[in-house]
């Protein structure tokens, strides 16, 4: 069964060009012409009700335009696509009530005013009775964290007050699935693992279906298990973030403090030397081989103590787009 489905999805934006000054103007106006930028490029691939997707991509890759499609905010040029059943584009409210849409950068809550006061506002949208209202307003408030926060005016909340209050309006008719767009854009460690908490527990509790873009790791991989890559408006990985990794990435550190110090040549047997400073030694040793290696390392070294780390995250995939690009160049 799937909540999201989207087939061979493509968007080309029509954009028309104007050069600066009077001629430009003149010309704009006259002659006006148009270049097409492909966005979005045959794009398919389906979630499952209460899946947690990343949705990952370099700046411009065409995320956001994926999601503003799935939301029902433009049309797709191309492909075919559902959502709960329904086409977005269609903007049913029976398929508004399903869905919600955060984006980072944008906000609904009205600065100068409380955010109870544009709460009232959303539950009078979605036809919620006063009592449907706060009950669902004190549940997801004391869910966020947010005490007596909403009855002050948003500009005087924090950066991370604020996105609370934004994913509380957010979420108050209930929506099945979430599209977020860089939920914790700019916030602060703390804020930012909050949110992150939050979203988990709203994922357990309502089994509501997230699909999230970010560019902070750290939310990706607290809350996704499954990851979807898109490059240059195509999907180039559809699958789990351990898979990814192991795919890109099938390399592991091993830390080593030796009691005394080891000739190199001796050391080369267990796997690439990184690093020997003394009695410290960074190896790199592929996963498959890890347990065997170590076994053989503390059999037969004097080891006082030993870590083993992943390379992180954001250097795997970043060497993933690093790639494509390279291979992109060369095709030119
Ligand atoms: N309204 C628009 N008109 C014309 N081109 C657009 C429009 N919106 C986006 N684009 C272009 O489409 C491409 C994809 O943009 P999109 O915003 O979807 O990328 P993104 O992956 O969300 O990037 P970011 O991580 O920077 O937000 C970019 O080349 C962008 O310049």
């Amino acid at each position: 069964m799937t909540i999201i489905q989207c087939q061979a999805l493509s968007k080309v934006y029509t954009v028309s060009d104007k050069a600066s000054g009077l001629k430009g103007t003149l010309d704009h106006f006259w002659r006006r012409k148009y270049r097409q930028i492909p966005a979005v490029q045959d794009v398919s691939f389906e979630i499952r009700p209460g899946e947690v997707v990343g949705f990952l991509g370099p700046n411009g890759a065409g995320k956001t335009t994926t999601l503003k499609m799935l939301t029902g905010l433009i049309h797709p040029t191309a492909g075919h696509l559902t959502v709960a059943g329904q086409i977005p584009y269609q903007r049913r409210p029976s398929f508004l009530k399903q869905i919600t849409l955060v984006m980072g950068q944008k906000q609904q809550l009205i600065w100068d005013l409380p955010a109870w006061d544009s709460l009232r506002i959303n539950a009078a949208v979605y036809e919620l009775s006063e009592r449907e209202c706060l009950q669902r307003v004190g549940e997801l408030a004391e869910m966020l964290d947010l005490g007596d926060k909403l009855r002050q005016p948003v500009r005087k909340l924090s950066l991370g007050e604020r996105m609370k209050a934004e994913l509380l309006a957010a979420l108050l008719h209930r929506p099945q699935i979430l599209f977020l767009d860089e939920p914790t854009l700019g916030l602060d460690v703390n804020a930012q693992m909050s949110v992150r908490a939050f979203l988990k527990t709203y994922n357990e509790h309502f089994q509501a279906t997230i699909l999230l873009t970010s560019h902070y790791m750290a939310d990706i991989t607290a809350l996704c298990e499954r990851v979807l890559l898109i490059h240059q408006g195509e999907l180039i990985y559809d699958g789990q973030l351990d898979d990814l990794l192991d795919k890109f990435s099938p390399y592991r550190q091993v830390k080593l403090e030796l009691n005394q110090s080891v000739p190199a040549s001796e050391l080369q047997q267990f796997g690439d030397i990184e690093a020997v400073q003394e009695r410290d030694v960074r190896l790199i040793v592929r996963r498959e081989h890890l347990t065997e290696t170590v076994s053989k390392i503390l059999a037969q070294l004097d080891v006082c103590d030993l870590t083993i780390t992943d390379p992180p995250i954001e250097e795997v995939i970043g060497r993933v787009f690093l790639s494509l690009d390279q291979t992109h160049a060369a095709s030119q």
